[in-house]
């Protein structure tokens, strides 16, 4: 048995359909490409938890609410002292949201979707020596977040782009860090801790920690014709290719194409360097021909990784923040499937399978 829980069923869901074999996925009944096409981060949180609370919000609503959830959470970055600010700005993210008490309605459902986008641009900035910037009730959270990172209003090609990529990773059928959120919600917990366990899941390299490394294996290669040189020593050394592969999808990512797209109009309008994409493409073709050299009976794919660490880096984050960036996306998508593993679920206890010694006979 590997420890992998790999073909094993371990919910029933109605939120999202990650078909590995298709390289489709489906939020609540719409094709990725369909939602990316036409939703804001609002419009999917809406979609999301419609039916998981007694109260219904539209994405205006919750546009509105968001809003006055990030003003209001914006006190709490006084708690963020030396010790706190040492930390990876994921840690100090999550420290600052273990603040939020527990709870499993609405409004602990809002303030847990706005705490990230106000602590993670708070922690970056004062990490930096800067002060951090008031929260602006009035925008939407993708606008928002990119305000309170960089003090400007942002062109609308980035606050686009932000959404997209929002909406891109709000959900993604069982993965780690949302498997970790139903455990926890099975408990009746509350959905705090399902959020704070989901973060601490999401930080690790194979999952939501991987597009920081992803942008420094570009800078590393520096030039399209070193890519298949330094992929190739990488792979020498037992090293895995950062934003390559994935558990379930066995043909491309689907969200990878999706981010691509979304993050051409930021290039083309001259709002980031046009040289990193021809990079990028050149290193993806170098690394999917090393991966089929070397691993043919495996398909290893681009995943949503590669291109994440492109809009984000185009988007003025420092890469030690883009996990914490996924959080923010995420949050609705852990809230939505602890709700429903709360509402049609009970508590989850698999079995193990004792190999160990047996205690001596008398
Ligand atoms: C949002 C997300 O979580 S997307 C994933 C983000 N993570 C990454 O991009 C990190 C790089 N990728 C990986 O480590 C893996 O592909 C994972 C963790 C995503 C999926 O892993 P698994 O499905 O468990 O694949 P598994 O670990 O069984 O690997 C199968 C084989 O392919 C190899 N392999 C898998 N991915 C890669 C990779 N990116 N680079 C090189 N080799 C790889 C493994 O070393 C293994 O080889 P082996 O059988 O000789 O030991
Ligand atoms: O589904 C997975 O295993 C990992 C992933 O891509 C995600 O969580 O977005």
């Amino acid at each position: 048995m590997k420890n992998g829980l790999e073909d094993i069923i371990a919910a029933e869901t109605k939120l999202s359909d990650v078909d590995g074999a298709a390289g489709r996925l489906i939020i609540r009944g719409v094709s990725l490409d369909d939602l990316v096409a036409t939703s804001r981060f609002e419009d999917v949180a809406a979609l999301l938890l419609d039916g998981l609370f007694e109260q219904h919000a539209d994405a205006a609503s919750i546009r509105t609410l968001l809003g006055a959830a990030r003003a209001e959470l914006f006190a709490h970055v006084k708690a963020a002292d030396a010790v706190l600010l040492a930390l990876p700005p994921v840690d100090a993210m999550r420290a600052l949201l273990a603040r939020i008490g527990d709870g499993d309605d609405f409004t602990t459902a809002i303030r847990l979707m706005a705490a990230p986008a106000v602590f993670l641009s708070a922690v970056l900035r004062l990490q930096n020596g800067e002060k951090p910037i008031k929260p602006d009730a009035s925008l939407s959270q993708s606008a928002d977040i990119l305000r309170m990172l960089t003090g400007k209003h942002p062109t609308s090609e980035q606050t686009a782009g932000l959404d997209a990529y929002l909406v891109t990773i709000s959900d993604h059928g069982l993965n780690a860090s949302t498997f970790a959120s139903r455990v926890i919600a099975s408990t009746h917990a509350g959905l705090t801790s399902s959020v704070l366990a989901a973060i601490s899941a999401l930080k690790g390299p194979l999952h939501g920690g991987a597009p920081g490394p992803v942008l420094d294996m570009l800078d590393a290669v520096g030039e399209p014709e070193n890519a298949r040189a330094w992929l190739s020593q990488a792979l020498d050394h037992g090293e895995r290719l950062m934003g390559f592969g994935h558990r379930i999808y066995r043909v491309r990512d689907p969200r990878a194409d999706a981010l691509k797209t979304a993050l051409r109009p930021i290039f083309a309008s001259g709002q980031a360097d046009a040289g990193r994409i021809a990079l990028a493409e050149a290193i993806e073709a170098a690394a999917l021909a090393l991966l089929k050299e070397r691993k043919p009976d495996r398909p290893l794919e681009t995943n949503v990784e590669y291109y994440t660490a492109l809009l984000l880096d185009a988007l003025g984050f420092p890469r030690n923040a883009f996990t914490g960036v996924f959080a923010i996306g995420r949050t609705v998508g852990w809230i939505a499937h602890a709700r429903e593993q709360m509402l049609d679920g009970r508590l989850i206890r698999p079995q193990s399978r004792y190999v160990g010694p047996l205690p001596k006979a008398a």
